[in-house]
């Protein structure tokens, strides 16, 4: 012990630098071993020198180029704001945003399962209300049907009558129960401890929950300071782009969720295609269609063992933002001058808790405002606070955006998002005036409804702004690539020459 005290003491005297020890030449160096060494070190000095001047000619470029644009993406959580950026991914890195298609498949993958629970505790729900006291799913579960039952319809209290379910709809429930653990072994591959807030783990079965209530706690969401895309790549980081998606996913992965999902994958064809299940969902006023993460409709193609997501099934794919998300491009601004310029898109997490606050520090600076409102939302509730209409929450947020101060000078540009849902809502019977009770009882028709939404919008851009200043404003679907590219392009040529005028005021 007293030598390697002595030893340890010894280490740090300046004579015997560790560092100088390791640098000197060995003693018995021969002369031509010496002259080998010094041209060794001559070399290395010059690519040093050479790469050091490469660091210094970028900065002293990067100081002369123009100022990066940058967009602000806004507005409340499930709004698109994630999926905008998605678009602007496409539109200027395709190569790098198919790159990434081997981890949206796993979050696809969650988004399936997560439908598939939903449908399954709706079954568990109808059960205990045919049977008092079953417990479903329990080997000694009465398999044979009862009497039918009724659930309190969410509206108005009023008991609504269940569909039966059979001794066939209790096997499938039982079979299709591994997809709970894939659920599990998605979630803590995508969430490390750490990575994620504690509702993404939150997994408890929940009973005497409203519907809503159990889409969102459950709801998987991943920091973005968390590298989560490299986990599920076979080359982690590598964003190479000669990478083909299909190269990345390791097929031959004995872990690999999508072989249970495969194996699962008729039984949930089955169980979504089945009229009873969709009188029970009906009855129980669950619109799975109308979800973030939607893809029972494609059950057969995303269930698949070679199943590679498209650019569409990448901007359907739901996962909560948490934190913020920066992404970088440079576009060339043409006939404007011919050179490149550089754009920053930031992407914020919309919830109510904390996040919003959040938003402050990033108002500094931002050539324009891109800010979601999600139209559809009218019927919906906040899942932060059931009291309040998801579309009023939208309201209040254009309303405490457009009179900020700080954001007096920054364009804003409106986006009444979810179009097709709101549409197919309409079809459906829904009627606008019975939530938005300003409406009354005008024509529940697109063009009469979606013009109303937007004179609200615009009359409160008008009032509220500090200053006055355009409003613009787009009715749009943002999972639908193509429509949305078209608008992004619009709104890029907008900032930009808002942009070529604020500097031609200042010069
Ligand atoms: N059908 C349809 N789905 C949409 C539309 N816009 C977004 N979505 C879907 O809605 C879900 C939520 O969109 P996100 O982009 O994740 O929402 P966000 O605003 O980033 O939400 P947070 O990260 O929670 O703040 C995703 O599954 C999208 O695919 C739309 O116009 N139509
Ligand atoms: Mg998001």
């Amino acid at each position: 012990m007293t030598v390697y005290v002595d030893k340890m003491f010894t280490a740090y005297s300046p004579s015997t630098d560790p560092l100088e020890l390791a640098l000197a030449p060995p003693p018995d160096e021969s002369e031509q071993d010496r002259r080998n060494r010094l041209a060794a070190e001559a070399e290395a000095k010059r690519i040093s020198d050479i790469i050091d001047e490469e660091i210094q000619r970028q900065e002293k470029t990067e100081k002369k180029g123009p100022k990066p644009i940058k967009i602000l993406l806004l507005g409340q959580s499930e709004s698109g704001k994630s999926t905008t950026l998605k678009n602007f991914q496409l539109m200027n890195s395709p190569k790098a945003f198919r790159a990434e298609r081997a981890s949206w498949r796993a979050v696809i993958h969650l988004n399936v399962v997560r439908s598939i629970r939903l449908i399954l505790e709706a079954m568990s729900d109808a059960h205990a209300a045919q049977v008092p006291g079953a417990k479903f799913l329990t080997s000694h579960s009465s398999t044979r049907a009862s009497s039918s039952r009724s659930l309190l319809d969410p509206d108005g209290g009023i008991p609504r009558a269940l569909p039966q379910l059979t001794a066939e709809h209790l096997k499938l429930k039982m079979r299709l129960s591994p997809l709970l653990q894939v659920e599990q072994a998605l979630i803590r591959k995508l969430t490390p401890p750490g990575s994620a807030e504690f509702e993404a783990t939150h997994l408890a079965q929940m009973s005497n929950v409203s519907y809503m209530d159990r889409m969102h706690a459950k709801e998987v969401a991943v920091n973005t300071t968390f590298a989560w895309k490299g986990i599920f790549s076979k080359f982690m980081s590598d964003t190479r782009d000669s990478i083909d998606s299909r190269e990345a996913i390791d097929w031959d992965d004995p872990e690999d969720p999508g072989r249970i999902i495969y194996a699962c994958g008729e039984d949930m064809i089955r169980l979504w295609n089945d009229d009873t299940i969709q009188a029970l969902l009906r009855a129980q006023n669950i619109r799975l269609e109308d979800q973030p993460g939607f893809f029972l409709d494609s059950l057969d193609r995303v269930t698949s063992p070679r199943y590679v997501p498209s650019d569409e099934d990448v901007l359907r794919a739901r996962l909560k933002t948490l934190g913020v998300t920066e992404y970088r491009f440079s576009i060339k601004e043409g006939n404007m001058g011919g050179g490149t310029r550089e754009w920053r898109i930031y992407d914020v997490g919309g919830h109510r808790s904390l996040v919003r606050a959040a938003w402050a520090p990033y108002f500094d600076d931002m050539n324009a405002i891109l800010f979601l409102a999600p139209i559809s939302c009218f019927d919906q509730m906040l899942e932060e606070d059931a009291n309040v209409n998801r579309l009023e929450d939208s309201v209040l947020l254009w309303k405490s955006i457009v009179s900020n101060p700080l954001l007096k000078k920054t364009s804003i540009v409106l986006f009444l998002n979810k179009v097709d849902i709101f549409k197919a809502k309409l079809e459906a019977g829904i009627k606008l005036g019975k939530y938005i009770v300003s409406y009354g009882n005008r024509p529940n028709d697109f063009e009469s409804t979606s013009n109303y939404l937007r004179r609200k919008f615009a009359q409160i851009h008008k009032e509220r702004s500090p200053e006055q200043r355009q409003f613009y404003c787009h009715f749009t679907t943002v999972t639908d690539t193509k429509s949305t590219q078209h608008i992004l392009v619009d709104v890029q040529d907008t900032v930009i020459i808002k942009n070529l005028k604020n500097s031609s005021l200042i010069a």
